[in-house]
């Protein structure tokens, strides 16, 4: 189907070059490797490639979650899409999904979140930083997904007023103290996920849920790129070291 307005299209020039644009009628993107205006790009097919003023190619790709985070503005520490892509999943989040998110920050999970509950689920996106909110609800609104999310000024461990949530994700310094807020709004059996950069708070977490909760869980994900060449296939030289460990687990009557 022909791009037209309004599409979400990732811009792909290099690995280094990504960028993930809703087209709009006088829209133009910028890079240091020339512009290209959006008007080049309507009525083309996703897999076609345009020149860019410079005259570098830039191929036009269907954006992926894993496209998100260089598209954005970042405020904050983000959490990685390794990380992202397992609390996903363990979360189960799909289409009509309605999620709740405590900690936004700069808005990258928000986002994967928001693609994945597509156009009838909801994410209520929780922070206690209006500043934070208000740049995370910018790079939504960058990547076509602000629709699909309630941003909420709120210290999480008071609670929402929402309730029956079918997952929940935690992002903050303390999530230990926000474990029976969030409780009180799941659906019985779904599944809170929390993102820890230490043991310390791991073990503390996982302490505070043991009553609520059952099923616990901690990961930690490693992962590795492979660089393959003629002249010999082996692993990157860079990994990304430690970012933080995972905690699951699903909500019972105590
Ligand atoms: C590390 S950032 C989250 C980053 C986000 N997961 C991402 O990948 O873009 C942590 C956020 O939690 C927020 N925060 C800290 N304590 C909070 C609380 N009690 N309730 C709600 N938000 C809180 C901070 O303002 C900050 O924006």
């Amino acid at each position: 189907m022909p791009i037209r307005p309004g599409d979400r299209v990732l811009f792909y020039i290099d690995p280094k070059r990504r960028f993930v644009q809703v087209i709009r009628e006088g829209g133009i993107l910028g890079t240091d490797k020339g512009f290209v205006r959006h008007e080049e790009v309507i009525g083309r097919e996703i897999g076609e490639s345009v020149m860019t003023s410079k005259g570098v190619r830039v191929h036009l790709l269907r954006p992926l979650p894993v496209d998100f985070l260089a598209s954005m503005k970042r405020a904050t520490q983000v959490i990685y899409p390794k990380d992202v892509s397992l609390i996903a999943y363990l979360a189960g989040v799909t289409e009509g999904s309605k999620v709740l998110e405590g900690g936004v920050g700069t808005g990258h999970v928000t986002a994967v979140l928001a693609y994945l509950v597509g156009e009838s689920g909801k994410v209520y996106a929780v922070d206690i930083d209006e500043t934070k909110l208000r740049k995370a609800a910018e790079n939504l609104e960058r990547l076509g997904l602000a629709k699909r999310v309630v941003f909420v000024k709120r210290d999480v461990r008071e609670g929402v007023d929402e309730r029956d949530f079918d997952a929940s994700i935690l992002d903050i310094p303390d999530p230990w103290n926000a474990i029976k807020a969030v409780y009180d709004s799941l659906k019985l059996g779904s599944p809170l996920v929390a993102f820890l950069p230490t043991v310390n708070q791991v073990e503390k977490t996982v302490t505070s849920m043991r009553e609520l909760f059952v099923d616990i869980h901690v990961y930690e994900v490693l992962l590795r790129e492979y660089i393959v060449s003629e002249e010999g296939t082996r692993p990157s030289p860079r990994m990304t070291g430690h970012t933080g460990y995972i905690v699951f687990g699903r909500k019972i009557l105590p």
